[in-house]
This record gives structure tokens, sequence and C-alpha cells, in this order.
């Protein structure tokens, strides 16, 4: 009880009038976040989604102050396909952010799209686990799972976070970091994403929806009437909900 309580205290959720307002917002949430953790430890180690969440990142390459070559940079989830192909999360982030900001290319850690579902998911999990031995990315004390700074997630109309769909198994996975999926109910099939324990294990988490065809997503979410993964989500710092006034028309 007093744990979810707690988890309770950490939410906000933050509504704006125009898609455009959240994304100057959401810029200057995680320019702020890079400052203090550049500051603190020298890096900064940030988890994205694909889909609509890389648009409104537009504002982010924008700001002038952020010190990119800090940065380290990760997908939550990606799907196994090339990464020149149009279902690429790489390929979407690339157009529209990486190309625009000057991260060192070594630290931008692209999952290897050669391989089967399942060795891509071993493969990207060994790299985290480098990444944590050499001190690049963070542990939680609580959990064990790397704790990341801070990841930007989108949700499906489905309630969908990463590639955890509502009822599939791997929601429930509890020793994983990275698992795989060959059965996604959204094209294509095939994919790779942080498991529960690794996203909730993160300092702060922005889950970012806009539009009304994410409204009822948001309410199950929210008012936890519905068993949907982005109602599973939480932070062990702070978890905030961006949302346009579309996405909370039925809060
Ligand atoms: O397939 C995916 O979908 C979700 C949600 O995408 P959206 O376009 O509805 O915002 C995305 O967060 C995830 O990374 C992606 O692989």
């Amino acid at each position: 009880m007093s744990t979810e309580k707690g988890k309770e205290e950490k939410k906000r959720v933050e509504i704006f009038d125009t898609e455009e307002n959240l994304a100057v917002e959401l810029a200057k949430y995680t320019a702020d976040l890079s400052d203090k953790y550049c500051k603190e430890k020298g890096a900064f180690t940030v988890v994205v989604s694909g889909g609509s969440l890389i648009k409104s990142l537009r504002k982010l390459v924008e700001v002038g102050s952020i010190d990119w070559s800090r940065w380290h940079f990760f997908w939550v989830d990606e799907r196994v396909v090339p990464k020149h192909h149009e279902d690429s999360n790489y390929k979407l982030a690339y157009d529209a952010f990486l190309s625009k900001v000057p991260i060192p290319p070594g630290n931008v850690y692209a999952i290897n799209d050669s391989l089967s579902p399942e060795a891509a998911a071993e493969d990207y999990e060994t790299c985290l686990k480098h990444l944590v031995q050499t001190g690049v990315i963070r542990v939680s004390e609580s959990t064990g799972f790397p704790k990341f700074d801070l990841m930007l997630l989108g949700v499906g109309p489905d309630g969908h976070v990463a590639s955890l769909f509502p009822g599939h198994g791997l929601c429930g996975e509890e020793k994983r970091w990275v698992g795989f999926v060959t059965d996604s109910p959204k094209p294509p099939s095939e994919r790779i994403t942080f498991t529960f324990p690794v996203i909730n294990s993160s300092a702060h988490v922005a889950l970012v929806v806009c539009g009304s065809g994410k409204a009822e997503a948001v309410e199950a979410a929210l008012k936890k009437t519905g068993d949907v993964p982005a109602g599973c989500v939480s932070a062990e710092e702070e978890l905030v909900w961006f949302l346009d006034k579309p996405a909370c028309s039925k809060l």
C-alpha cells in the first residue's frame, strides 16, 4: 500500500492547449534534466520510443544550452528491420532529431539489425550490461536494474508503451532487461523492447500523448479502469504525463 502511495505522489499530469505548447514544454523539461545530470555526473542517459513522440521532440533541437557531447541515446523499443527501413525507430529518430544535433555517434546505441529478434534483444541487453559495468548507465539501488536518467515514451491508441502490448506475456517479464516480440499486433511483427522492470527503474519518465484517438487509453491508464500497459509505467523519481487537450478529453 505504502509503495503504491509513494508512486502516486511522484506522478504529475500536465495538460496543454495545443501540441505546439506541449512540444515547447517537453523541450524545456528535457533540457533542464540534461543540465542537472550533466552537471551532477557528467553524462545524461536518454531513452526514446518511436512513433509520434519523435515529432513532439522537434523543439529540443532549438535549445542552445544543451551539452550534446554528454548525451547517451537509446531506444526503448525497436522494430527488427534495417536501419534505413521506413518502419525503423532508428531512422525516425535520426531523420527528425539525431541528424540535427551533435551527439557523438559512439554515444548512440542502435540495435544490431542483422540479427533475429531474440538475438537482437540479447545483444542490446549485453550492450546495456557493458555500459553499466563501465559506469555510463547507473543501477537502481532498489531494483538492481539499469537506471536511465530520462525515458521519453509515447503511448499507442490501445495503451501500449514501447513494444509492450495489452495482454502480451512480455508485460509480466521480471528478469530480462530486453525482451523480443514476434507477434506484435501492430506491424511490423518483429520487435525488441525494454521490459517493465527497466522502464520503471528510470529516474524520470515522460509519457507524451496527443490526439483524441488516444483519449480512451489515457483514461484507462490514469483512472486505472482498464488493463493497459501505459497504466503500469512508473519512475523512481518522477513520472510526468504530457497531454494535449484532445488526449485528455475523457478524463
Ligand atoms: O509501434 C510503436 O508505437 C508506439 C506508439 O506510437 P504512436 O505513433 O501511436 O505514438 C511507440 O511509442 C513505439 O515506440 C513504437 O514502436
